[in-house]
């Protein structure tokens, strides 16, 4: 696990999206090979999603080749709900960016059998070749995608009672009105983000510190290593970059592991 720590809200999302702009475009996902990438809602993705943006605007990144699978949908609420998560991702992300909205995955919380949509995710999931990368946020209790705590670790995509704690934090989108907010969600489960083979995790704001310390045992010595060693990874590409310009004098670079 790496831990990488920013000032603000947008250098968070400008280390992000460069981020997983470097691990798509070393991926060179074609039609036959996506880039899969799973994604979230929330305040916290949304600096992310406009670098991302304003990577592929500049030509340096598209989703042309990229499938992505949400975290989660509210159930009844209808998909053109401006606080709807359909609503949110195609106005805060998928409509400024290349992605055919043939390759976008989002759990469809109206479908008339619950269950089997939930199955089906998991099932285009598998069938597809699992996630490369999920990028995802956390509530205020820590939950991640709507996986409250207590959330076995072997959770699959299903329908889960949102606890009040989300429900009176997501009362911000439904103008604080308490009783506009869905009670029931459709989530991908803990072991669904765990199976990825690179999970990102976006904890941002004062509000968040109580969930990541539980998370992280942040003290003032731990963020000083997290820190060394995100300074010891870069020069360890540096000098394997340097490596694959010059590859005559491969003896002078040490192991990466
Ligand atoms: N289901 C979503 C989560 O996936 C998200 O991580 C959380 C935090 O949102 P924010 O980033 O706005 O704090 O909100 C909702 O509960």
């Amino acid at each position: 696990m790496r831990l990488i720590i920013r000032d603000d809200a947008a250098n968070v999302g400008e280390y992000i999206g460069n981020y997983i702009a470097k691990r798509i475009n070393n991926f060179k996902p074609t039609a036959e090979k996506p880039f899969v990438l799973g994604l979230p809602t929330g305040s916290s993705p949304i600096p992310t999603y406009k670098h991302l943006i304003k990577l592929v605007k500049a030509g340096q990144l598209s989703f042309k080749h990229v499938v992505t699978f949400n975290m989660d949908e509210y159930v009844q609420l209808p998909q053109d709900h401006p606080e709807s998560y359909h609503t949110f991702m195609f106005r805060e992300f998928f409509s400024q960016v290349d992605i055919p909205p043939s390759q976008v995955n989002i759990l469809n919380g109206n479908a008339k059998d619950l269950i089997g949509e939930c199955n089906a995710y998991e099932a285009k999931i598998k069938a597809i070749g699992g996630i490369e990368l999920f990028l995802g946020g956390i509530g205020e209790d820590g939950h991640i995608a709507f996986n409250e705590p207590g959330s076995s670790l072997a959770s699959r995509t299903r329908i889960k009672t949102l606890a009040y704690d989300t429900i009176l934090a997501n009362a911000r989108f439904f103008n604080n009105d308490i009783a506009a907010v869905p009670r029931m969600a459709l989530t991908v489960g803990v072991a669904t983000v765990l199976d990825s083979r690179e999970v990102v995790v976006v904890v941002s704001g004062q509000r968040k510190a109580l969930a990541l310390s539980k998370a992280i045992e942040l003290k003032v010595k731990t963020v000083k290593y997290f820190k060394s060693i995100e300074r010891v990874q870069d020069e360890v590409e540096a000098m394997h970059a340097k490596l694959k310009d010059d590859p005559a004098e491969p003896e002078q670079i040490g192991s990466m592991e």
